[in-house]
């Protein structure tokens, strides 16, 4: 391997830090920032180093690079740490590890007393997580200045604009780039980026010598239909014409086993393609990568604080994005980059940074973990950001923390706060779990956040083709009209009613890949068993590859074999008489990747894969859904003083009921969600500050009433602004449990919620469509009454606003 630039300039490196407790490093793209500045710290002796990387595939792949550099295995003295999946020992002396695990991590030990240095990668991406950290170091290199180095490291960052928010912190800039990457520009900005992003891969794939192909799409919906469409041209061209192709997407919804297939190196002759969204933009070396086409464009959600909407937006990259797009090339060899738009686009039009995420996100989670660190003297509207956030995203933050009693009114975390601060998840979540507890519906809140926090959800459809299997997801449970929470808790019921089998997902459209992702773990399984029995494989890599493609071939030729395997396959592995006997996973989520011959391994099921067709996403929805919902009951359970009562599931007795205590849960949790329905319609409006007219999303499995109407009051998990904007993911409550959220709505200050005092003007709350003066609880006793009331009240208050 070529001596990587920055290896040459160690000991610059290591007297900057010696001498500073905050450094900032900024070298080219592929330099060794990742890899191996890590590295260089641990041999001068530095106990224990934490990166960071915004991404969890990033996370992974450097962790895994670095074991592999160092010769250990991964877990043991080089590790990461993910949310939902750990991958460290007692004898992990880098850890790569999420900007959010590290903020997690904070809360246990707000000094971070277990790492000597903190190493935040990729702060030019200017994650939510990383800003935070950001703030978070400055304070925290003042109280440990003697055992603690800090550095904040970027190809693309303002290095004079950190060093001065770290009070003039040294900046290295380190020169010199491994490979060339020439980049090519469009004479024009193509009307379908789509159709130009193929014709380019196409054209490279048959014109340009070896190398594998990288383009940048904007989302999943993209990506997918770029993958169809090479799949289709490549199968079309003429045998022997050029060297066969395989075509992987990269996403963030794929689960992680198939995100890291990409790393797998492709058979000889044979080009890979991978079509990525921005998750492949920093960080990632994919060995081999030569041709990179960068569309320009990336999805981007955005947040509204005003009218607490999200919106997915399909946007111009900046210049730094477009850089480390290019970057992805010559990284192993000299790279070519072909940008589908015209230079003078580029310099012109294009920004020259990232907006921050921080400005773009709702603030609500991480200003809980800025409370739940208890620093002295903190006003969260005057936190020290390197770009703060506006002023109407903090306030926004801070009513809803408020709305769900995660803060009191004088702006101090309350014990539900902290507890809801040590869950992953978001504070609408959490804070649902935590009042289930006492409704004694644990068991049911627990599996509908396990089902919602799995980002390839089951329900509803987004991309095209989740929208296609919608057809024979119809026999499923239907949340007795209730709403989606509802839906998805019988969905994960009804599984479990199967001794979760996976041929009732298959029975429900999801057949292929479950068989397939079955086959696979079980052939994984069963090829660490004869690693067991035939301890000479482990060591020999390439024993190790030769066996692995050999019996590639001899499983797919043995189809009667490879049939009954996926019969046995298609049990739960607890239930499995051949699993029985094979030593446990090591990984929380993926299958077992026990020894130290797992690429080779995941290059053979790759194989395999790519034989057997379409991947799995459906069926990683429901298991990795069991395995969250099994880790979010160990976390509850350990934060909890006494014992919880959760069960794994309760067989039939909910479909007697009315998931009464769940609903009420879910008010209390989403209190800054609620919306009420229009008087004469099936609109509704949002609740609070600045109501919003909003629909059900059409996706929903919300029912109307005989009279054709929806429920008064509903809960929402998201607003989108699509043209028109909806409610993702309802479920409907009750006016009575409605009424003390309003209560407390009208007496909350926003000042003193930020920590900062009584010395601001005072906050008017107002909220435009329901009356001001306090609503007497008990004048809910009666539904009915109290609804009339309600819609009277209503009535006038609208009149005297007109
Ligand atoms: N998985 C891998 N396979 C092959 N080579 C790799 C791999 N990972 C890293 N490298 C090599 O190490 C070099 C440095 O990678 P590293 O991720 O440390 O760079 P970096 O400076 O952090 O880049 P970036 O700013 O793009 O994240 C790469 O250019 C490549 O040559």
């Amino acid at each position: 391997m070529a001596t990587l630039p920055i290896v040459q300039y160690e000991e610059k490196i290591i007297e900057t830090v010696e001498n500073n407790s905050i450094v900032v490093i900024i070298g080219e793209t592929g330099s060794g920032k990742s890899t191996q500045l890590s590295q260089m710290l641990h041999r001068r002796g530095y106990s224990k180093i934490a990166v960071t990387q915004p991404r969890r595939v990033a996370a992974v792949s450097v962790a895994r690079r670095v074991a592999q550099e160092l010769g250990v295995q991964l877990g043991e003295e080089v590790g990461y740490a993910i949310r939902f999946e750990d991958r460290t020992s007692r004898n992990t002396r880098i850890k790569y590890l999420t900007d959010g695990v590290l903020l997690r991590e904070s809360l246990a030990d707000p000094e971070l007393n277990d790492y000597s240095v903190i190493i935040l990668d990729e702060a030019h991406e200017r994650s939510l997580n990383t800003d935070i950290l950001m703030g978070l170091m400055k304070r925290l290199v003042k109280l440990r200045s003697s055992n603690l180095k800090v550095l904040i490291t970027s190809a693309t960052l303002d290095g004079d604009k950190v060093s001065k928010f770290f009070r003039d912190c040294p900046v290295l800039n380190i020169p010199g780039k491994l490979f060339p990457v020439e980049v090519l520009y469009s004479k024009e900005r193509p009307v379908n980026y789509l159709d130009t992003a193929l014709k380019t891969a196409l054209d490279i794939h048959v014109r340009q010598p070896e190398g594998d192909i990288l383009i940048f799409m904007t989302g999943q919906d993209d990506i997918e239909k770029l993958v169809s469409k090479l799949e289709d041209e490549v199968r079309s061209l003429d045998e022997g014409s050029c060297m066969d192709a395989i075509i992987f997407p990269l996403h963030g919804s794929l689960p992680p086993e198939l995100q890291v297939r990409v790393f797998n190196p492709p058979p000889p002759n044979c080009r890979r393609i991978i079509v990525a969204t921005n998750i492949a933009e920093t960080s990632l070396t994919v060995d081999g990568v030569v041709y990179v086409i960068d569309s320009g464009y990336v999805k981007q959600r955005q947040y509204n604080p005003s009218s607490r909407m999200y919106s997915l937006e399909v946007v111009q990259i900046s210049k730094v994005q477009a850089n480390q797009r290019a970057g992805r090339a010559g990284r192993t060899r000299p790279g070519k980059c072909y940008r589908l738009y015209p230079s003078q686009l580029y310099h012109d039009e294009f920004l020259d940074v990232t907006v921050p995420e921080i400005q773009r996100s709702s603030l609500a989670g991480s200003v809980l973990y800025l409370k739940s660190l208890d620093l002295p003297d903190i006003d969260i509207l005057k936190f020290d950001f390197l770009d703060s956030p506006s002023s109407e995203s903090l306030q926004d933050a801070l009513k809803q923390l408020y709305l769900i009693d995660a803060i009191d009114e004088n702006g101090a975390i309350t014990s539900i706060g902290r507890k809801m601060a040590e869950l992953p998840l978001e504070p609408s979540l959490s804070r649902t779990l935590m009042e289930a507890n006492n409704y004694g519906c644990i068991t049911e809140a627990l599996t509908v956040a396990a089902m919602l926090s799995t980002e390839t959800a089951l329900l509803p459809g987004q991309s095209k083709t989740e929208k296609k299997r919608k057809r024979p997801l119809s026999n499923l449970p239907d949340g007795f009209g209730l709403g989606d929470h509802i839906q998805l808790l019988q969905i994960y019921e009804r599984w479990y009613q199967t001794d979760y089998d996976i041929g009732w997902c298959k029975d429900h459209g999801l057949q292929v890949g479950i068989i397939m992702y079955s086959g696979i773990s079980m052939i994984k399984w069963l090829v660490s068993a004869s690693c067991i029995f035939f301890p000479k494989l482990r060591h020999s890599g390439h024993t190790a590859t030769y066996y692995l493609q050999l019996t590639t071939y001899c499983s797919v030729g043995a189809g009667g074999l490879f049939v009954i395997l996926l019969q046995i396959s298609t049990q739960e592995p607890k239930n499995n008489p051949v699993l029985n006997f094979l030593p446990p996973s090591k990984s929380k989520v993926l299958p077992p990747a026990t020894y130290p011959y797992d690429d080779h391994l995941n290059h053979y099921c790759s194989h395999l894969a790519l034989l057997l067709g379409p991947e799995p996403s459906g069926v990683r929805g429901m298991t990795f859904a069991r395995d969250v919902r099994k880790q979010l009951s160990q976390i509850l359970q350990k934060i909890a003083k006494e014992p919880l009562d959760i069960k794994e599931n309760r067989k039939g007795e909910e479909f007697r009921r009315d998931y009464r205590n769940l609903r009420k849960a879910l008010c209390v949790g989403y209190a800054n969600q609620l919306a009420e329905r229009k008087m004469h319609h099936n609109g509704y409006r949002t609740l609070g500050f600045r109501g919003q007219i909003v629909q059900v999303h059409p996706s929903s499995s919300l029912s109307s009433d005989e009279l054709g109407k929806f429920p008064d009051y509903v809960v929402y998990h998201e607003l989108i602004a699509t043209p028109r904007p909806f409610m993702r993911n309802v479920c409907s409550v009750e006016m009575k449990w409605v009424i003390p959220i309003i209560n407390k709505l009208n007496t909350l200050n926003v000042y003193k919620l930020s920590g900062g005092g009584m010395d601001h003007v005072e906050e008017e709350s107002g909220i435009p469509d329901l009356p001001k003066k306090n609503v007497e609880v008990s004048a809910a006793a009666d539904d009915n009454e109290s609804r009339i009331q309600a819609a009277r009240e209503r009535f006038l208050a609208r009149k005297a606003n007109k």
